[in-house]
């Protein structure tokens, strides 16, 4: 559904992701791991369009997104900081999104509802908490039904109980068969909505395949200590990438 084909990107002399191959498929959900610094964000933005790489193409759904916006519609964006103009209210940005959207008629209210947005929507989006501006991102994010979800550290921010009602969301949409991609830095999190781990280290896949050969290939049977021995292999680079790399 998603082809990443030898994608280059640098920013300056950084070379933040160096030729990346990667297929996403309906139906999986991925998480999306590296440090801090790693491209997770960067090769996000240029799957969506706002970052245009050095060379390599994207293609969904068999296309190229070169030249092309309207693929975007087959993408639900949650962003790691959503930035809304000041003064608009939360029930006109929710009209104005609606609005750029003609074609979508069933809009999915569940998470509105669920985080009580509906009852704030008079609320200028200046004077709401971090944590409501992350609610409203989830809420547009899955508004429009489309069929790949991409998430940015959705958590983040979030207080447990409007961390269970995105969760259990994100859970629902991947067992009704969307493409999910998922970053966060909390393992748990991840290994509960997500069945692929991708890992980038140093502008590189180190590994790419299913949760269960990551723990298989490091022997660990916990996902935290699996992950925990992936990044002390691609910090000590000792390990023959190849093996690892299933991209
Ligand atoms: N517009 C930009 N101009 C210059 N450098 C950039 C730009 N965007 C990102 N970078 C750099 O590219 C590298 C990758 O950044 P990116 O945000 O993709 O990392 P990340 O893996 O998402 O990090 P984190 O886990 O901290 O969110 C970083 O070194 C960052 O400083």
């Amino acid at each position: 559904m998603i082809s990443v084909r030898q994608i280059h990107k640098k920013f300056g002399k950084l070379e933040v992701l160096k030729d990346f191959n990667l297929e996403f498929e309906s139906g999986k959900s991925y998480a999306l791991m590296g440090p801090n610094g790693s491209g997770k964000t960067t090769l996000i933005k240029i799957i969506l369009g706002m970052v245009i790489p050095n060379s390599g193409e994207v293609y969904v759904q068999g296309q190229s997104i070169k030249g092309r916006f309207s693929y975007r519609s087959n993408i639900g964006y949650m962003p790691q900081i959503g930035r809304y103009p000041d003064n608009i209210k939360i029930g006109q940005l929710f009209s104005m999104m609606q609005d750029m959207r003609p074609e979508v008629k069933n809009y999915d209210l569940e998470l509105i509802e669920a985080f009580g947005l509906d009852k704030m929507l008079d609320k200028p989006m200046h004077t709401l908490s971090g944590g409501t501006r992350q609610k409203v991102s989830a809420s547009l994010a899955f508004m429009f039904r489309a069929k790949i979800l991409i998430l940015d550290e959705p958590t983040a921010g979030l207080d447990p109980m409007a961390t269970e009602i995105l969760k259990n969301k994100i859970k629902k949409e991947r067992d009704a068969g969307k493409l999910i991609l998922i970053t966060s830095h909390i393992l748990s999190e991840l290994e509960e909505l997500t069945d692929h781990a991708l890992y980038i280290h140093e502008g590189e896949i180190f590994f790419n395949d299913t949760i269960s050969s990551l723990k298989e290939i490091t022997g660990e049977s916990n996902f935290s200590t699996a992950i925990a021995k992936l990044m002390e292999w691609s910090l000590k680079k000792n390990t023959n990438k190849s093996v690892l790399t299933h991209a």
